[in-house]
């Protein structure tokens, strides 16, 4: 069986990064897609502005849509605090488990919960099953079309509050209007437009930062 793009990326990283660094996956991970192969990773540029809005949020529970290859969890995960959590929802399972071995060999396994399944039907289940309260920064990565339906379900699921910060990617390409145009014109969030680059490339990108007013 022909392995999968996203395989070779874990496998570079397992021969090339260091056990335990998680800056060295980061590292590893943006080397391969640069040179290598693309793939959609949040990437360096857009990472960190990433970094800078999470380390200025200072968040204990956070929520990600799209694991992808765990790149961003990583990204994310090594700056939390002691016991801060990240839950990632992913409903591939082959990312999901690419993403496992990922976020194990970074060593970031005790703060970071991969949730199997589409996004729809693991928000509800944050509460109860989850042990989640509210939650202080959600990162958007998933289907872009998914971006404004599932920012109304986490509102409609009480999971945010006076102050969580919803940052998405790729607002420009791929794009997310539905959810620029909703978020924009929603009174109840503060939002602010990052200028960027799709990763690996030259072609403009951008995040959209939305803080919930309560
Ligand atoms: C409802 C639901 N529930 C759970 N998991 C879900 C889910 N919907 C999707 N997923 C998961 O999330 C990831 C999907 C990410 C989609 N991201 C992009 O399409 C993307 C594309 C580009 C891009 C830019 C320029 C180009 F020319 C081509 C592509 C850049 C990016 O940064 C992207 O994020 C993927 O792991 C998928 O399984
Ligand atoms: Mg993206």
């Amino acid at each position: 069986m022909a392995q999968s793009k996203e395989q070779r990326i874990l496998n570079f990283v397992l021969q090339n990064a260091v056990r335990g660094d998680p800056q060295s996956v980061v590292d590893t991970i943006d080397k391969y897609c640069s040179q290598k192969e693309w793939a959609m990773n949040v990437g360096d540029e857009k990472g960190l502005i990433l970094d800078k809005i999470v380390e200025e949020t200072k968040p204990s529970v956070l929520l990600e849509l799209g694991t992808y290859c765990g790149y961003s969890a990583v990204r994310i995960a090594r700056l939390l605090q002691p016991n801060a959590c990240l839950l990632t929802i992913e409903f591939n399972p082959d990312y999901a488990a690419i993403a496992k071995q990922m976020i194990e060999f970074a060593g970031l396994q005790e703060k970071v919960k991969i949730l199997e399944g589409p996004s729809e039907a693991i928000i509800p289940q944050l509460k109860k099953k989850h042990e989640v309260d509210t939650l202080d920064f959600v990162f958007l990565d998933h289907w872009k079309e998914r971006y404004k339906p599932d920012t109304i379900l986490l509102l409609e699921c009480g999971l945010l509050r006076k102050g969580s910060v919803i940052l998405a990617d790729n607002v420009i390409v791929p794009g997310a209007p539905e959810f620029i145009q909703y978020i924009r014109n929603n009174k109840s969030f503060e939002c602010t437009n990052y200028l960027a680059h799709v990763e690996y490339m030259k072609i403009k990108d951008a995040m959209e930062k939305a803080v919930f007013l309560g």
